[in-house]
């Protein structure tokens, strides 16, 4: 098992033995030091002026040698007095205090002590104790010897085995319990929780390339072929593709996401959302698309169990070639076996060393300009409107996927003026649209704490969308906004796949429920952090991030009467938890179920589309809050979330508001936190009457040329620049074309 590490062990009593060989520690780091030195070693031949510890025993006899003497007899000696403890001096009692406080304070002991239960929350206290027994029963022996190795690594080597001892002896409960913590929060082997799947040995094929290079194509042919298949994908737009697809060729598949459910009658197909996918029902043939998203920091952990639980004779994996290596592992664990097709592009992306000069007026027909940011995105789309004759479709991930599904056909038809698309991150994932070229508008985006580079994988795979095979534009190019950022863009592209070495995993609620056992008393919040705190995981793996989850059940908290599982249940709701109004009204949700109460949906359409940006997010949030209800209402009780047909009819009127307002947009974009602070105001009526009209340009201009977002980040770029005359700057730049 990678990563893990055992102590030596060869001295210890048998109870402690035992116990270090059933136990491994999760992420330890090796030990800093060689073997448990004998004293003769540490022991320079002649006394040093420097170390006051040996200047004080070059006088006398010399230490005694312990390492013929088991810990545990040595500790048998000591805790029956078998010799008087030492008179020392008060310089050697302060000296030996110096020993025993650097054991308390080695973190390669803390860590250590883990292989036997002793959590670090509790290991201070047990080397107090540890302390105190030492001071008072060491015999002279002992203290000599341990004066001759001072506050050391050596020391601290030395006295862990007997620190052991101690604690087996002095802390059984303790130890219990933690052993059962440690145990019910186990993640290590996770291709055991499948047993069914293990008794299969599956054929999995791996379609491994870049982007546009067939690998979806041919694994949909495989699916559409068997008797029985279900494609997994990373979004619900893509199922919905899929699922519109695979009809269309005349094969019955039904859609599973976590809002929707279509069964088509005499279906044997269906095309899901990855986190939908049941691992209870056999099929012939499975698809994971986007296998590379195993390492999703939040979402991984679906990946991971569909490939290790799903139960199916054929699975076909597409994605890049990051996580092959950690495919062939899983394979290995599971015994299943491994078919690996390679693809290449169809044809290469060519990278355009013209850049757009910082030019909007550059923008040409087929252009999909990608920002990361819905204000950016909304900036970018009223400049090229404005200043070109080009219209513009946009795609952002707050949009439902009707609207962005409405956006990309539109974008898609040729007969229209809608010729350019501006779009975030979320246009990157397998989805198939008429883009000739890629321009980034930035190549940095805030994380959620900071602005940092985007990644290079994610850089790829949106360059990925242009140029696609079958589309009006087979031939793709991709460049950027501003000549600076050219560079890493070549270099993001040029960059071979990183090999990922942990796939992500999170607990299954049966974890969870059988570690709330140890924490009666504890709340949900408490049980998730103590659980993150507690769990063991082989290196294999990493535990996905659940702050998402965290912030709901923080939430929850105040509603009484739901059971654990409903909380865990409610904290995977696909809520935006930036957004206040979401968030109170699935906090309405939860507290109308724990009453049993039929849940209403509570909220209404629109008449007319969007006139501002606060009627716009207004409708965004409204699409949100039903999505939330249907997802609810496929996961709990029908009869307390009762109105999911209306709820669904009125997501499709606002998707289709939402799609009417985003043709007529001429205004200025609004962040969500300031919209948040406006109805608050709103609410306390400390609000002038500030109804956003349409932003005249001239005004917008001055008021962007200075664009500074709440993340603090101040960008200097604004619409001015798309007017800027940098001819100079164009002539300095090389136009030839760079394959990648
Ligand atoms: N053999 C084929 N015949 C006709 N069209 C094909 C064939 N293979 C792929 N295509 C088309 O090429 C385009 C790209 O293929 P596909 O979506 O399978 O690529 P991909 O490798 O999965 O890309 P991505 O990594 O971006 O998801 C699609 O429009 C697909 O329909
Ligand atoms: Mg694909």
């Amino acid at each position: 098992m990678a990563s893990t590490h055992l102590l030596r062990f060869r001295s210890f009593s048998r109870s402690a033995r035992h116990l270090l060989l059933l136990s491994t520690v999760r992420s330890l780091p090796p030990p800093p030091a060689p073997p448990i030195p004998t004293v003769h070693s540490i022991l320079p031949t002649k006394p040093s002026p420097f170390n006051p510890f040996i200047d004080h025993f070059s006088s006398s006899p010399p230490p005694p040698d312990f390492t013929s003497r088991s810990p545990s007899d040595l500790y048998n000696d000591l805790r029956s007095l078998s010799n008087p403890p030492s008179k020392r001096s008060p310089d050697d009692y302060e000296s030996l205090l110096d020993v025993l406080r650097a054991f308390s304070k080695s973190a390669w002991a803390a860590d250590q002590s883990l292989a036997v239960y002793i959590p670090a929350s509790f290991f201070p206290t047990a080397a107090h104790r540890f302390r105190n027994f030492l001071i008072s029963r060491s015999d002279d022996m002992l203290d000599r010897h341990l004066l001759s190795l001072g506050p050391s690594d050596q020391a601290v080597r030395f006295l862990f085995p007997l620190f052991v001892e101690f604690c087996l002896d002095h802390f059984p409960d303790e130890i219990a319990k933690f052993k059962l913590h440690v145990k019910s929060a186990d993640l290590t082997r996770p291709h055991t929780w499948f047993p069914f799947a293990r008794a299969m040995r599956r054929r999995i094929v791996y379609h491994c390339g870049p982007t546009n290079s067939g690998k979806t194509f041919n694994a949909l042919q495989r699916f559409m072929k068997a008797g029985k298949g279900v494609y997994c994908s990373p979004l619900r737009l893509l199922a919905m593709e899929v699922f519109d697809r695979v009809n269309s060729h005349g094969v019955y598949c039904s859609l599973h996401t976590g809002q929707e459910k279509k069964d088509v009658p005499f279906a044997n197909h269906v095309a899901c959302t990855v986190e939908m996918v049941s691992t209870d029902v056999m099929y012939d043939v499975a698809v994971i698309d986007e296998i590379q998203m195993m390492v999703d920091p939040a979402r991984g952990h679906a990946w991971t169990r569909a490939l290790l639980g799903l139960k199916a004779d054929e699975i076909h994996l597409c994605g890049d070639p990051s996580v092959l290596g950690a495919v062939r592992r899983i394979c290995r664990e599971t015994g299943d076996e491994l078919v690996e097709t390679h693809y290449e592009r169809f044809k290469p992306l060519v990278v355009e060393a013209k850049t757009l000069m910082g030019d909007l007026r550059n923008v040409r027909s087929g252009d999909c300009v990608v920002a990361f940011s819905r204000r950016e995105i909304f900036e970018v789309k009223l400049a090229i409107e404005r200043f070109t004759g080009h219209r513009c479709c946009v795609i952002y991930g707050a949009l439902p996927p009707e609207t962005r599904r409405q956006q990309a056909t539109l974008f898609n038809e040729p007969n229209n003026e809608y010729d350019v698309l501006v779009a975030s991150d979320a246009v990157g994932m397998g989805l198939n649209l008429n883009i000739r070229r890629i321009v980034f508008y930035s190549l940095s985006k805030y994380n959620g704490d900071r602005v940092v580079p985007v990644d290079p994988s994610q850089v790829k795979q949106i360059a990925g969308r242009a140029g696609r095979r079958g589309s009006r534009y087979p031939d793709g190019l991709t460049t950027t906004f501003e000549a600076n950022d050219l560079q890493y863009l070549i270099s993001c592209l040029q960059e071979p796949f990183d090999e990922v070495k942990q796939v992500g995993l999170f607990p299954f609620f049966e974890h969870i429920e059988l570690f709330a056992g140890q924490y009666p008393n504890s709340t949900f919040v408490g049980l998730l952090d103590k659980f993150r705190e507690n769990c063991k995981l082989d290196g294999s793996y990493f535990l996905c991030q659940h702050d998402h989850v965290r912030k709901v059940a923080r939430m929850l908290e105040k509603v009484q009467g739901l059971s654990l599982q409903d909380r865990f249940n409610f904290c995977f709701a696909p809520v935006n938890i930036r957004d206040p109004k979401s968030m109170s009204h699935l906090l309405r949700f939860a507290s109308r179920y724990s009453e049993d109460l039929p849940v209403n949906v509570s909220v209404g359409v629109p008449r007319r589309s969007a006139r501002n940006d606060t009627e716009l997010l207004e409708l965004e949030t409204r699409h949100q809050v039903l999505s939330v209800y249907m997802w609810l209402s496929h996961h709990f009780n029908e009869e307390i979330f009762p109105h999911k047909q209306q709820a669904t009819e009125m997501a499709a009127n606002i998707a289709g508001l939402l799609g009417e307002s985003l043709k007529s947009v001429k205004w200025k974009p609004m962040s969500r936190v300031q919209k948040a602070k406006n109805d608050e105001e709103e609410e306390n009526g400390t609000m002038e009457r500030r109804r956003p009209a349409p932003v005249a340009l001239e005004g917008y201009e001055r008021a962007s040329s200075r664009l500074t977002n709440k993340t603090g980040y101040t960008r200097t770029r604004s619409l001015i620049m798309a007017f800027r005359k940098i001819k100079n700057e164009q002539s300095t730049q090389k136009d030839a074309p760079v394959a990648v």
